[in-house]
């Protein structure tokens, strides 16, 4: 069944009783005995009116939320329809387009989520989300979580009394500091089973009469009143896997004009890297496949398909910020005015000047985002010099690396492909600037390679400009003064922020989303 709230009804040859002009009705396709109708219930629950929806009914888009429906078997009645968002009137022109065209009620996609999805991946999605240990990952994450609760906290003057919405709420936790920083009411809405331990912790915390559960995909759900703040925590890898960024865009037909969404903006960052290491590692995995005799087996035709199925896989992990090449280009989505449809594809255009002559073996990526507050903009980076997050960083490899004099120019792009696997096909491509030596490759972001970090990332070696072993012991304590109190040039960045101790899930197996980490106390 499809349905859309607050719907405002008018009969265009004003035969419609004043009774039936009740405003704010809701409408609903529905299939009875194989036919498609359109209903129109007042609020009382009692009808407007029940009309099939076969071919001869005729449509009109009117304005952006206007549609003005003819039914030809009834005397040509006319009626404008006035839907409360853009997005509810444009999908109900869509399935009335489809039932004009034949095509069953039932094979109609019921939302925009269900459109763009593949059923079986949202299937495995919503699961992995209903595990209170997925929930436990994101929700131990000190960074993030710590900078969500003073993004809100900072920011209480555009909570305190609102209206607040949080898009695919978990475990609630945006929704209590939304509470905390004194909300009216927060709409929490979340698809996976995982909505029934939320409103389980929201009556032990005595905050039910605050917040609202509201179990459904934010595409599918309706809500009784506009919004005044949307909260969510939506991205994925390299900001834009899961798609979920769709859904919480997707969420602002709910928001009042000039309403606030925390995150406000998302930047993602693009560089060139240098990594021996990593790049013999893949093509080392790879020459399994050339041995001529493994149990008496020459595996050696499948060598070249293993290499481009590793290649194919980004790479997630964290690494020392001096394998980067360039400063990174940045691509930014401001989520206040983006579309869903900004985000099919991503197209960045790229340009490094390569200050170092280096053998260039890929791309590198990480975000941030912000939260632009009234009192104070705050920000949440994902990027290799900052404390680590369950996010990393990712690197997508070149199967033939690119070797780059000092001085020289590289072109090219990154595109994401929007699939649907709530995912993204990434192509990259880089062209050393006035020659045609390029490289490129396309890779499977739902597939990555989890290199799971043990500790600090290593410094990529030839970074010593003095002798390593006299700067070490005479920065131990006591030698302080003697090396001029100067803090180790090579000190982990991260060593003084968290013990990060990851756990794969006990099968080892990667998740579909977010690794399964095992987050330390700082
Ligand atoms: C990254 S988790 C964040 C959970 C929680 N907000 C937090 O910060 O800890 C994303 C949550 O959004 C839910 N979700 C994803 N897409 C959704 C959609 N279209 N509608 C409703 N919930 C969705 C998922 O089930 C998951 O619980």
């Amino acid at each position: 069944m499809h349905e859309y709230s607050n719907v405002d009804v008018t009969l265009l040859d004003g035969k419609l009783s004043k009774d039936q002009q009740e405003t704010k009705s809701s409408l609903s396709i529905k299939k009875e005995s194989e036919k498609a109708y359109i209903l129109l219930v007042k609020q009382d629950s009692s009808n407007v009116f029940k009309i099939s929806a076969d071919e001869s009914l005729e449509s009109l888009r009117s304005g952006s939320v206007g549609i003005v429906i003819s039914l030809p078997k009834q005397n040509h009645l006319t009626y404008l329809l006035n839907f409360s968002n853009r997005e509810d009137a444009i999908n109900f022109n869509k399935i009335l387009a489809s039932i004009k065209s034949g095509e069953n009620i039932d094979d109609i996609p019921t939302s925009q989520f269900d459109e763009r999805t593949e059923e079986s991946s949202a299937e495995q999605y919503f699961q992995f989300y209903g595990y209170l240990s997925q929930q436990q990952n994101m929700m131990q994450d000190y960074i993030r979580t710590s900078t969500y609760q003073r993004a809100i906290l900072d920011n209480s003057i555009d909570f305190s009394g609102k209206v607040v919405l949080d898009v695919g709420a978990g475990s609630g936790i945006l929704s209590f500091f939304a509470a905390q920083a004194g909300a009216r009411k927060v709409y929490a809405v979340e698809a996976s089973s995982m909505a029934q331990h939320a409103k389980t912790l929201i009556d032990n915390n005595h905050l039910s009469s605050r917040i609202q559960i509201v179990p459904g995909k934010v595409e599918e759900i309706t809500l009784p009143e506009q919004v005044d703040v949307i909260i969510s925590e939506p991205m994925g890898y390299m900001l834009y896997n899961e798609r979920m960024l769709e859904s919480y865009i997707h969420a602002k037909k709910f928001l009042k004009p000039n309403g606030k969404m925390y995150p406000t903006t998302g930047d993602l960052y693009v560089t060139p890297f240098t990594d021996d290491a990593l790049y013999m590692e893949q093509v080392g995995k790879a020459n399994f496949w050339y041995q001529q005799s493994f149990y008496g087996v020459d595996l050696t035709t499948l060598r070249d398909l293993a290499l481009e199925e590793y290649f194919k896989q980004p790479v997630v992990d964290n690494f020392d910020v001096r394998v980067c090449l360039a400063k990174p280009i940045k691509y930014t989505v401001n989520f206040l005015t983006a579309t869903e449809e900004d985000l099919y594809e991503i197209n960045i255009p790229l340009s490094f000047d390569m200050t170092t002559t280096a053998v260039v073996h890929g791309l590198a990526f990480w975000f941030d985002v912000s939260f632009d507050g009234t009192s104070s903009q705050v920000w949440l980076s994902t990027g290799p010099t900052q404390p680590l997050t369950h996010w990393y960083q990712v690197r997508c490899l070149f199967v033939k690396p690119l070797t780059v004099s000092q001085g020289q120019v590289i072109k090219g792009h990154a595109i994401l492909h929007s699939n649907r696997k709530q995912s993204y096909d990434v192509e990259i491509f880089l062209e050393i600037d006035g020659t045609n030596i390029s490289v490129e490759n396309t890779l499977d972001l739902k597939n990555p390679y989890f290199r799971y970090p043990n500790g600090p990332a290593p410094v990529p070696p030839g970074q010593f400009h003095e002798s390593p072993t006299e700067q070490y012991w005479n920065g131990l304590p006591g030698e302080q003064e003697a090396s001029g109190g100067r803090v180790h040039p090579n000190a982990n960045p991260y060593s003084q922020n968290c013990n990060i101790n990851n756990n794969l899930n006990s099968s080892g197996d990667y998740d579909g989303t977010r690794m399964a980490t095992d987050w330390g106390w700082c």
